[in-house]
């Protein structure tokens, strides 16, 4: 099992204003995407041929308008008897925040993360994500495969989609996409090419309507919950993820940009990625939407299976 160094993943807050806060973050962002390690978003080119067989399980945007196809190249996530305990300072207590948990994610499908809160949704996503590695006080063990083959260091192209969305709050929705293809689409020279890419992406997002508005924050209002969450995804989509990690994204949101936002998912999961998903208390509007469940208490597994009917058939096999 290949659970990798101490490396966590980081992300950069940027915040204020002026353009020399900008450009520094711009440089940073770029200074990170030079030297970061595998990391969801930040990852090298991927250096997986994609074969004949592959090409069917292309990603089929909104009409094939995209100057660079969207292809989604298929990962299957295995993980077997996954045990994850976490020593206290005084080394004489340990927690399990994980108990022997098996599942699958498959291309296609999207598999929501469910249980309560502290049951270890959010650990399970991130040690499934690689965003957790072990250390002396947290321990880690089991099975986790891509594809079939244990996780190497350089995993295929993997998105996550975090709680907090952090963006330049003065930029607007168009010209955050434009920046993001800018840095991690240096195929796309042109700058009209790159302009259509990202009305493609605006478009497949639902984000045409509030294009050309401020992103905005806490101080000055800009765009909803909702259309956030669907901007942080868009921007994931550039790097064309194979795998789509969400950590509870419908938090924070009302009913209808909660359904948005899942529907977002399940279209991407239509679409071919493997999409992932922490979630609490789903309403069943959203409920509906999942293709499989993986349902956890205090850190052990309960139910792991297609989602809908099936889980009440298991559960009333037990009263
Ligand atoms: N690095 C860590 N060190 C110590 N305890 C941790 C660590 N990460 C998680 N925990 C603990 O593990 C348990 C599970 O946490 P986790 O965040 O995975 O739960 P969750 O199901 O996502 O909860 P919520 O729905 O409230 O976000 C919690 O009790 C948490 O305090």
């Amino acid at each position: 099992m290949v659970f990798g160094s101490n490396r966590v993943g980081q992300m950069v807050g940027f915040g204020g204003n002026g353009v020399g806060q900008i450009l520094a973050a711009v440089a940073a962002a770029l200074l990170l995407r030079l030297f970061s390690g595998p990391g969801p978003a930040l990852l090298p080119e991927n250096e997986v041929e994609v074969d004949d067989d592959e090409d069917d399980h292309a990603g089929k945007g909104d009409g094939g308008e995209s100057p660079i196809p969207v292809t989604v190249f298929p990962v299957t996530i295995r993980w077997c008897d996954i045990t994850c305990s976490f020593s206290e300072k005084s080394g004489k207590t340990v927690r399990f925040l994980l108990k022997n948990v098996s599942g699958e994610a498959k291309p296609g499908r999207l598999l929501a993360i469910m249980g309560p809160s502290g049951s270890g949704k959010t650990t399970l996503l991130n040690v499934l994500a690689g965003q957790i590695m072990a250390s002396p006080r947290l321990l880690l063990s089991g099975l986790l495969e891509d594809n079939g083959k244990p996780r190497s260091n350089k995993p295929f192209k993997f998105a996550y989609v975090r709680q907090e969305d952090l963006f330049f709050s003065q930029l607007t929705v168009r010209e955050t996409l434009s920046l993001a293809a800018e840095l991690q689409l240096s195929e796309i020279s042109f700058v009209e090419d790159r302009d259509e890419y990202v009305n493609n992406l605006l478009f497949r997002l639902g984000l045409v309507s509030c294009a050309d508005s401020n992103v905005g924050d806490a101080k000055v209002r800009g765009i909803s919950g909702g259309e956030k969450k669907r901007l942080s995804l868009a921007c994931e989509l550039i790097a064309s993820p194979s795998v789509i990690f969400a950590d509870e994204p419908t938090t924070g949101l009302d009913a209808f940009q909660a359904e948005r936002v899942m529907e977002t998912l399940r279209q991407l999961a239509q679409d071919g990625h493997t999409v992932i998903c922490s979630i609490h208390q789903p309403r069943s509007s959203v409920y509906v939407k999942f293709d499989d469940v993986v349902l956890l208490t205090e850190g052990a597994l309960v139910y792991a299976g297609p989602a809908r009917e099936e889980p009440l058939a298991y559960f009333s096999k037990f009263g």
